[in-house]
This record gives structure tokens, C-alpha cells and sequence, in this order.
């Protein structure tokens, strides 16, 4: 079938490229003629406008958006507009917010797929797992799509309405950060702990039959053997964390208790504090009570 892909990064361009080898005809733009050129390298028609796609694919169009989550949306929703009309279907495939997917799915005249993504660059090879709101109509129209974006028939599935593939994407985003935090506990433990350890081993002997054998632990293994078993000079100093914070924000709306992923945002948050001021406050409150020695700055 036909596919217009719309934002062609680290993401866009794996979905332009396995749409090809999967043999639909892919027609790609980003703002960067770079990043269009390559798409085009890789076997995708090149446009050099939201409008020269929209002409170029004609009747009951299939779009897919994979721009940075927010007003880049919103933009590429608007030069779409005039060329959209009910037989034709708009896909977000990046991190939107599922509130903001639900708002746009009602003001676009074309039916409206949010499609949560989780793989990330390092997916192009095996697919992604993607999880889709939104019309049950939509979405089996771009069944042959989603079969080659994703890792097969079984990588993605209609989780129900519109902004519950944002919704259920942004809860996996959650458990991501929870999983991390232990990952990085543990880690931290046996790095600091009794043994001189080698981490790639213990992170590879994990992976091999272990209970908590998973992807993030043979990133942790790749980390380890990459960086050294004390990960050499990656700073601490977690960046990112939108969708957690929306993960926390919902919890707390609906009134689910979710400490383990508030407390891993939290950390990440944390990592980019110097000198924490509840910690400072801590240490000056130990004189006030007990009269022991505060700690100064200068003293490190
Ligand atoms: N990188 C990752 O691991 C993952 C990213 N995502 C989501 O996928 C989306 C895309 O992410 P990436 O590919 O990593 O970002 P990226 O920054 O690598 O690529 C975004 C591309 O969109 C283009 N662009 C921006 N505004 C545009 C517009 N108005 N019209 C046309 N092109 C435009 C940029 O020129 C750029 O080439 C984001 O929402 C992100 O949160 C989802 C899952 C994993
Ligand atoms: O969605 C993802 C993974 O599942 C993306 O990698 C996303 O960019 C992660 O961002 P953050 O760490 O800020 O949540």
C-alpha cells in the first residue's frame, strides 16, 4: 500500500525503511532535506512539503507521523488539514501525550491513530512493539503496515479507543523507569558492595536463564562491556522524563498507588541536583537538635 512517513529521525526513518523492504510504497518528508534525501536513498519517494506528500499519495491517504511529541505534531496537523477528509487515516507514532492525542483525533477530519512506540533505534532490525487507539476501521486498514513496522502480527494490537495506545505506551514508559532504578540499585550494591566483581559477567550470567533476564539487562551487559565495570566517565545525570511524569501524574489522578515509579522519576530528577537543598537543610537541623557538627562546603 501507499505511506506517506512524516519526520524521518532515528525513528521515522526505521519505519520509512522496513515499510519499503516490505514492499509498500512510502513517500517521506522532514523539514530536513538531509534526512528526506536519505529516506530516498533508502527506496522511499522524496517530497519536499507536507502538501507535495498529500498530492503524491492521492486517494485515501495513509500518514504517519513520527516528529518530537507536541508542537511539531500540532504544526504538521495543520498543514495536513486541508488535504484530509474521512477515508483517511493519520498515525502519531512518537510520544504524545494520550490527553492531547484524544483532542486531535476529534479535530482532524481523517481518523486518527495514536500509536504508542517502544523499541527505539535499536529495533530497526526486529521491529517494534507498537500499541494503537483509535478507529477499529483505521487500524485494520493499516494492518500490512503495522506487520511490517512492527515485529509481526504479535508486536502490535488495537489497545481500544482514542489515546489509549498514547495511554498504555505511556505506562510501559513508567515501568521503564522503574526497571532502570532497580537495574541501577542492584548494580550499584554489588559495585560497591563485598566482591571485586566484574559487572559484564554478572549482568551476562543474569541474562542466561535468570529470573530478571530481560532487554534492559543485556543493555546493561552492552553498558558494562562498552564503558568498563565502574561505566568509566558516564556522568551521573539522567536526562528526559516527560512520560514518567505523566505516568505519576495519572496515578495520582486516578488515585493509584505507584511509589516504585514516582521514586525512580524522583532519582532522575535528583541526578540533576548539586548539592541537594533538603539535604543541606538536613545536615544544619542535626546543630539545631543535637549539636552536631555541620558539614560545610568547603569542607569536601
Ligand atoms: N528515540 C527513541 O528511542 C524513541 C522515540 N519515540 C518518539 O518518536 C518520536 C520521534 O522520535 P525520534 O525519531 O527519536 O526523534 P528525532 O529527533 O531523531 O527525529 C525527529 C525528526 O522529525 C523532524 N521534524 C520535526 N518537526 C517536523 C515537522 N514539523 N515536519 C516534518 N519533520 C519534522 C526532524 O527534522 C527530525 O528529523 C518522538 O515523539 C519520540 O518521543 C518513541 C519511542 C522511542
Ligand atoms: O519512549 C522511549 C523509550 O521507551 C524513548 O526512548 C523516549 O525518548 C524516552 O524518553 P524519557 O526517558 O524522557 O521518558
Amino acid at each position: 500500500m501507499e505511506l506517506g512517513v512524516i519526520g524521518l529521525g532515528r525513528m521515522g526513518q526505521i519505519v520509512a525503511n522496513r515499510s519499503v523492504e516490505a514492499g509498500h510504497d512510502v513517500v517521506a518528508f522532514d523539514l530536513s532535506a538531509e534526512a528526506t534525501a536519505t529516506a530516498a536513498e533508502n527506496g522511499a519517494e522524496p517530497a519536499d512539503s507536507v502538501a507535495d506528500l498529500c498530492e503524491r499519495l492521492g486517494e485515501e491517504k495513509r500518514i504517519w507521523l513520527m516528529v518530537p511529541a507536541g508542537d511539531a505534531v500540532d504544526a504538521t496537523l495543520a498543514d495536513l488539514e486541508p488535504h484530509l477528509d474521512g477515508d483517511d487515516v493519520v498515525v502519531d507514532g512518537g510520544n504524545s501525550h494520550f490527553e492531547a492525542s484524544t483532542r486531535r483525533a476529534e479535530e482532524t477530519d481523517a481518523a486518527y491513530l495514536d500509536c504508542g512506540t517502544s523499541g527505539g533505534p535499536a529495533s530497526a532490525e526486529a521491529g517494534f512493539s507498537l500499541m494503537v487507539g483509535g478507529p477499529a476501521w483505521a487500524y485494520e486498514a493499516m494492518v500490512p503496515v503495522f506487520d511490517a513496522v512492527a515485529t509481526g502480527p504479535d508486536g502490535h494490537d488495537r489497545m481500544g479507543e482514542s489515546g489509549s495506545g498514547h495511554y498504555v505506551k505511556m505506562v510501559h514508559n513508567g515501568v521503564e523507569y522503574a526497571l532502570m532504578q532497580a537495574y541501577g540499585e542492584g548494580f550499584e550494591l554489588l559495585a560497591d558492595g563485598r566482591y571485586d566483581l566484574d559487572m559484564e559477567s554478572v549482568a551476562r550470567t543474569w541474562n542466561n536463564g535468570a529470573v530478571i533476564r530481560s532487554w534492559l539487562l543485556e543493555l546493561c551487559e552492552e553498558a558494562f562491556r562498552e564503558e568498563g565495570s565502574d561505566l568509566g566517565d558516564v556522568a551521573d545525570h539522567v536526562a528526559g522524563g516527560s512520560t514518567g511524569t505523566w505516568t505519576v501524574e495519572e496515578a495520582l489522578e486516578q488515585e493509584v498507588p505507584v511509589p516504585i515509579i514516582y521514586q525512580a522519576l524522583a532519582e532522575r530528577f535528583d541526578s540533576r541536583n548539586e548539592g541537594r537543598f533538603s539535604r543541606r537543610l538536613a545536615n544544619r537541623l542535626r546543630y539545631g537538635f543535637g549539636r552536631h557538627e555541620v558539614a560545610r562546603r568547603s569542607d569536601d
